[in-house]
Formats: C-alpha cells, sequence, structure tokens
C-alpha cells in the first residue's frame, strides 16, 4: 500500500489467539467505520504460539511481538493490533505507536472453583499463574498459598480450574472481558495486587512513514485515547527507568483525574522477600517524567536488590 492514498481495504496483522482476534477485530471495525473501507485480519503465527515452555524461557512476551511487526514492515499489512503490556518498552525501528484505544479495565482477576474470592482461598490452595510479578504480589499477601506455574491462552487456563486441577488461577480481567468470559471471575484483585505496565491496554501500531499520510493518522487520532495514552507511558516509563523486562515482577496503576495523574508502582523479588512501593503524581501532560520519577524513588530506596535476585533465578 501507498499510505498517501486509501487502500480498498485495510489490512490488519494479528496474532492467531481469541483474545488478540477479539481485540483487533474490534479495531478494525471502528476504524473501518471511520474511513469506509473494509478492515480485513491477517493472522500471523508466532513462535509464542507454537512454543508451549514457560514464556521466561523463550524470551519473554516478546516472541508474540516480533512476527506481527515484521509482517507490518515487510508491507504484508497496513496497521497491527497487539497487547500494550505485551510490547518491550524499547522503541521498534521503523515503527509508530498510532494509537492507544479507550483502556480495558487494568486489574487482575480471580477465578477460582465454587465462586471462591480470594480472601476465601483455604490454606493450601493452589493457584495456577506464570507471571512473577503475579506470583511475588500473592506470595506477600497470602504466603500460605500454593502456588503453581501456568501457561496457554485464556481458555487453557480457565479450563484447569473447571477440571479440578487447580483451586484458582489469575487473568488479566481484561482478557476475560473482551473475549466474553467475564462471568468466569470470582474476585476483583485490585486491592491484592498492582496489574503489569499497560495491562488492559491495547497498542495499534504502523509504519512510521505512514504517519504522514492524512487519512491514516486522522484515523488513527479517532480510535486514540489521550487519558489512556498518559497511564501507558507513566507505567512502562516506570518499567524501562527500572530496566526490567516485561516478565520483571514490577506491578503499576496510572490514574488520570483531570489534568493530573497519579502512578503508583511496586516492585518485588519472586520470593516476596524483598518489596518496593511507592507513588508519584503529577500533570498528566508529563506522564514519561513521572514514570521515570518514580523508577528513580524505587531505585533509590534500593529495589535494584529485588530486581537482581528476580533476574538470577
Ligand atoms: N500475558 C499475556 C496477556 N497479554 C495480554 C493479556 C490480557 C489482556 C491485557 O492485559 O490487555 C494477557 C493474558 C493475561 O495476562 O491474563
Amino acid at each position: 500500500m501507498t499510505a498517501a492514498r486509501l487502500p480498498s481495504a485495510l489490512r490488519i496483522g494479528t496474532r492467531g489467539s481469541a483474545l488478540a482476534l477479539a481485540q483487533s477485530g474490534m479495531i478494525g471495525e471502528q476504524l473501518s467505520a471511520l474511513i469506509g473501507v473494509p478492515a480485513e485480519l491477517v493472522t500471523i503465527r508466532t513462535e509464542g504460539d507454537v512454543n508451549m515452555a514457560p514464556l521466561t524461557g523463550i524470551g519473554g512476551t516478546g516472541v508474540f511481538v516480533s512476527a506481527v511487526r515484521d509482517a507490518l514492515l515487510a508491507g504484508e499489512v497496513d496497521l497491527v493490533v497487539h497487547s500494550l503490556k505485551d510490547l518491550p518498552t524499547a522503541p521498534a525501528a521503523g515503527i509508530a505507536l498510532g494509537a492507544v484505544p479507550p483502556r480495558e479495565s487494568p486489574a487482575d482477576a480471580l477465578v477460582a472453583r465454587d465462586g471462591l474470592t480470594f480472601a476465601g482461598l483455604p490454606a493450601g490452595a493452589t493457584v495456577g499463574t506464570g507471571s512473577p510479578r503475579r506470583a511475588a504480589q500473592i506470595r506477600h499477601a497470602r504466603p500460605d498459598l500454593d502456588i503453581r506455574p501456568l501457561r496457554g491462552n485464556i481458555d487453557t487456563r480457565v479450563g484447569r480450574v473447571h477440571s479440578g486441577d487447580l483451586d484458582a488461577v489469575v487473568l488479566a480481567a481484561a482478557g476475560l472481558r473482551r473475549i466474553g468470559r467475564v462471568d468466569e471471575i470470582t474476585d476483583d484483585l485490585s486491592e491484592v495486587m498492582l496489574p503489569a505496565p499497560a495491562q488492559g491496554a491495547l497498542a495499534v501500531e504502523c509504519r512510521l512513514e505512514d504517519r504522514q499520510s492524512a487519512w491514516f493518522a486522522s484515523a488513527l487520532a479517532a480510535v486514540d485515547d489521550p487519558a489512556s495514552r498518559a497511564e501507558v507511558t507513566a507505567e512502562r516509563n516506570l518499567l524501562s527507568h527500572l530496566e526490567a523486562g516485561c516478565s520483571a515482577p514490577v506491578g503499576a496503576r496510572a490514574v488520570v483525574a483531570g489534568p493530573s495523574l497519579t502512578l503508583h508502582g511496586v516492585v518485588m523479588d519472586t520470593e516476596a522477600r524483598h518489596r518496593f512501593h511507592g507513588t508519584v503524581s503529577g500533570d498528566a501532560g508529563d506522564a514519561a517524567r513521572i514514570g521515570r520519577r518514580l523508577a528513580e524513588q524505587l531505585l533509590a530506596d534500593g529495589a535494584a536488590t529485588a530486581l537482581t535476585a528476580a533476574r538470577e533465578r
């Protein structure tokens, strides 16, 4: 495509999971209505879909991202949609973050047998999660629980509870909501843990040069939500200035209220021996700087100890 002219169809690159298809389908419909051409989803198979080894062992969630971005750079698609929390914080050559659509709930959710809440889980209950961040915060809140490794798509994970294999699993509420399975949630974990930076938010990426095109830029601006963008900017700048990867035990939650933004962050090691947390507020226009300031504050408190301990595992 030459983005200067309207194409006959907008090709949107996505992973093939139910969640990815739901997310990119929704963005495709919105863009299609805006620009008046049909959107076509192009499924891209990634190493993360094929290889079921723990994510921490195959290069983190970045494995899902590279193949989709390669298709964009190769001109096979015009836009790609990702879960923003799966994107590395370093910018990718030739690619722009075209839009951050209005964010879904950033909360983590419990899916437990018999409708159990987090507080209602009996001592020794098995809780599945493959996320060091979730594991550390569960350990901190409930050292009596038995945390088990967990991978796979949302269906697989929830299935481990229905099969009686695990008492509970922890998932992003946004993922369950987007695939229409919000009824599975038995508790909201907002009071128990801070979410991953950018959890619940989407990233619509385009080729850098296509942003010059007026119709392209205006379509992207129409699906962009500045408040969501400010929140994820603060959260991801915290992560990048901690120099922590996407599987590091770092939690972050920014909230925009009117002109101001408040960012809460936590850094732990996986064993939950160390825990550093703090809050920085400021002007929402300073989101990146707020993230950096909280990172500096947590590092001054000694957070590097926790990050190093987490990396050495
Ligand atoms: N880690 C994979 C992943 N990437 C995005 C989501 C859910 C949707 C989101 O956070 O936007 C999930 C599943 C989960 O964490 O339960």
